[in-house]
């Protein structure tokens, strides 16, 4: 009889379960070209531009490309650090700490890599790795969108299902996609605000500045509007903040249409010449300082709110790779990994053996 040849497969470490965090994307280096491909790429997505191809793609390539790469990648530069991106560094850095946390607190069938939507690792390159390098029969895919967008959040979801579509043997997936109210994502934004107060003071409004996206979107049923004011209420009440003590406010409009309000910047200029001596910028729908925080909000910003004739502007950093966002982190990967065994427990020994899964040839 002929015989399959089983590798050879040790029960207790398996089955194995990979963790995918994924964020948004960013540019290789900041270069105009660098730029122009991840914008490219980014923005043919009908997911963040919502108008017909045949009338996008020319103003896409006609008008937006020849043009605004330059543009941001000198912004790029002014926050560019000497490891990288920084959008990419805390990526990084939060998929290096999270495995290590999981690894403390015996996880030890988890394996974490990191995935950017646009621009590299690719979702598809990471999955593949989860599967055929790490071996992973489970996979859990995490947005770093605290707050789900369809422009987002269900991007990343887009990409995944691609990646499904080229696979014969298909994992058993998992997503989280959104922890707007979850409580230790709460408790980490206020002590990322209470740790800057605690060495700065207190400013004379604190403003909460999510990334927008067009109104039109939101009519149209994307929850993201009303999950960004939960987590304002939420953190607002965990800070003791009265309503008049702060602000939620929406940054980074792209083009011409209506987008969701009040903006950022013209909020922060009124308060100025509304006698605001202090503003604070908190940034809550960002897990990662990134070109929009460090540059739009940290120069931008600032120095509109000094040219309208306010005194002091602070940019409070993201949550980055903070000990209470990384404890916030784990437990949201822990409520989700619930009925999948993740330690490795003498009992399983006694389970029937099967082959793990091995690497098929392509579909297509
Ligand atoms: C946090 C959630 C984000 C939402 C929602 C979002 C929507 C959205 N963005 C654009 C256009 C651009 N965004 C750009 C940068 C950028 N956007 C997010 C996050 C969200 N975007 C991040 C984290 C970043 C920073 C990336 C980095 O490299 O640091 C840019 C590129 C920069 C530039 O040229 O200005 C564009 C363009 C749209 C159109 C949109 C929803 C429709
Ligand atoms: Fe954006
Ligand atoms: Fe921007």
């Amino acid at each position: 009889m002929p015989t399959r040849d089983v590798p050879e497969f040790d029960p207790v470490k398996s089955p194995v379960i990979g963790v995918l965090l994924c964020n948004l994307g960013t540019p290789d280096a900041p270069t105009p070209s660098a730029v122009r491909r991840y914008l490219a790429e980014f923005l043919s997505d009908p997911r963040v531009v919502e108008i017909p191809a045949a009338l996008w793609k020319p103003i896409l390539h006609g008008v937006i490309l020849p043009r605004r790469p330059r543009q941001s990648a000198e912004k790029y530069g002014k926050v560019w650090l000497p490891e990288g991106s920084p959008l990419q560094v805390w990526t990084e850095k939060q998929a290096l700490l999270l495995r290590g946390w999981l690894g403390e607190r015996g996880h030890d069938r988890v394996r974490v890599r990191h995935a950017m939507r646009y621009g590299k690792p690719s979702i598809a390159d990471q999955l593949t790795a989860l599967r055929e390098q790490d071996r992973c029969e489970h996979i859990l895919v995490v947005s770093l969108y605290p707050q789900y967008s369809a422009t987002t959040t269900a991007s990343v979801i887009d990409a995944v299902n691609a990646w499904t579509a080229e696979q014969r043997d298909i994992p058993e997936l998992r997503f989280a996609n959104r922890f707007f109210a979850d409580p230790g994502y709460i408790r980490a934004l206020a002590r990322r605000v209470m740790e800057h107060w605690q060495q700065h003071g207190q400013p004379d409004q604190l403003v909460m500045s999510f990334h927008g996206i067009p109104e039109r979107n939101v009519q149209r049923g994307d929850p993201y509007a009303r999950e960004c004011e939960a987590t304002a209420a939420l953190l607002a009440e965990r800070l003791a903040l009265k309503p008049n003590q702060f602000k939620l406010t929406y940054q980074s409009r792209f083009g011409r249409a209506k987008w969701l309000e009040p903006y950022t910047q013209p909020t922060i200029e009124s308060l100025a010449r509304q006698g605001a001596r202090r503003v604070d910028v908190v940034c809550p729908g960002f897990v990662s300082d990134c070109l929009e925080t460090l540059e739009e909000i940290g120069l931008e910003c600032r120095d509109a709110f000094l040219a309208a004739g306010g005194q002091e502007f602070h940019q409070i950093p993201c949550l980055n790779d903070s000990r209470a966002w990384m404890a916030a982190l784990v437990g949201i990967v822990e409520d989700h990994l619930g009925g999948w065994s993740t330690r490795g427990c003498a009992a399983e020994t006694r389970l029937p053996q099967v082959a793990p899964h091995t690497a098929s040839a392509p579909l297509r």
